[in-house]
């Protein structure tokens, strides 16, 4: 059996981005009542979007931070597991890097199913690029759950595009992300602008969907609950009630 290494220390995540349920509970825990979480320790992110575009340079400046000039196109798909520790917990983001190319779409589609992330991406300096962008969300919703992702819509090369012309297509993604419910993100996979930070969030949002999704199934979540993580388990959390419970200790 093999083992993992721990966690690289720049990918803890101590805090989440908002004041979050989870947080809340936190801050008042009273008295814990066990609950065994079990499925949320993954997410699958897909990343998709027109050729190009640098859905590989941008996994590929975060999970490796490097980054290559040359295109080389993705054939079919490429797949990351990223490890983060969110708030004392494992957590993985499992990174689906799809074809671009229309060749290989019909390839790369097939491994849409069970998202719970969808980033996205197109170039800041393609106004093409973002136009296409819906027809790519609407290809990965036919595999998936519309209320269960997590929709992120993410401009690239910033750094090749002036002040003036990236102010001009930020506005129509801004518009388009209110409209299809994403979060809009713009980033250099050249200069690593804004790469740790967006991946970051899109741990820290799935993380977070996970756990909630997980009390409510194990149907424990009322108001005035608490929940507390417990670093010392790998899949532990734990419900506040009244009483004391000693499962916990
Ligand atoms: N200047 C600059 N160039 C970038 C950036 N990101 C990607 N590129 C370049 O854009 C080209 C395409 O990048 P890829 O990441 O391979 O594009 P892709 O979206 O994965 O393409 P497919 O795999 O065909 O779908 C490469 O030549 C990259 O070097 C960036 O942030 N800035
Ligand atoms: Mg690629």
């Amino acid at each position: 059996m093999s083992v993992l290494p721990p966690v690289r220390r720049d990918r803890v995540i101590a805090q989440l981005p908002q004041v979050s349920i989870i947080q809340y509970m936190l801050a008042v825990k009273q008295s814990f009542e066990c609950v065994t979480l079990s499925g949320f320790k993954i997410a699958k992110v897909i990343v998709v979007g027109d050729l190009a575009v640098g859905k590989t340079c941008l996994i590929n400046r975060f999970c490796k931070d490097a980054f290559d000039k040359n295109y080389k196109a993705t054939i079919g798909v490429d797949f990351e597991m990223e490890r983060f520790e969110v708030l004392g917990v494992p957590f993985s983001l499992q990174l689906w890097d799809t074809a671009g190319q229309e060749r290989f779409k019909c390839i790369a589609s097939t491994y849409y199913r069970g998202a719970q992330t969808i980033i996205i991406v197109f170039d800041v300096n393609d106004v093409a690029s973002l136009g296409h962008a819906r027809q790519w969300l609407e290809d990965a919703l036919k595999e998936n759950d519309p209320t269960n992702v997590q929709l992120f819509l993410v401009g690239t090369k910033k750094d090749l595009s002036s002040p003036a012309q990236y102010s001009q297509i930020e506005q129509d993604a801004t518009k388009l992300a209110e409209e299809i419910k994403a979060e809009y993100w713009a980033l250099s996979s050249l200069t690593g602008e804004n790469v740790k930070e967006f991946f970051f969030r899109v741990a820290s949002l799935a993380f977070e969907v996970n756990v909630l999704a997980e009390i409510e199934k194990s149907g424990s979540r009322h108001i005035g609950d608490v929940i507390k993580i417990n670093s010392n388990s790998n899949s532990l959390y734990a419900t506040s009630k009244k009483k004391q419970s000693n499962c916990c200790q």
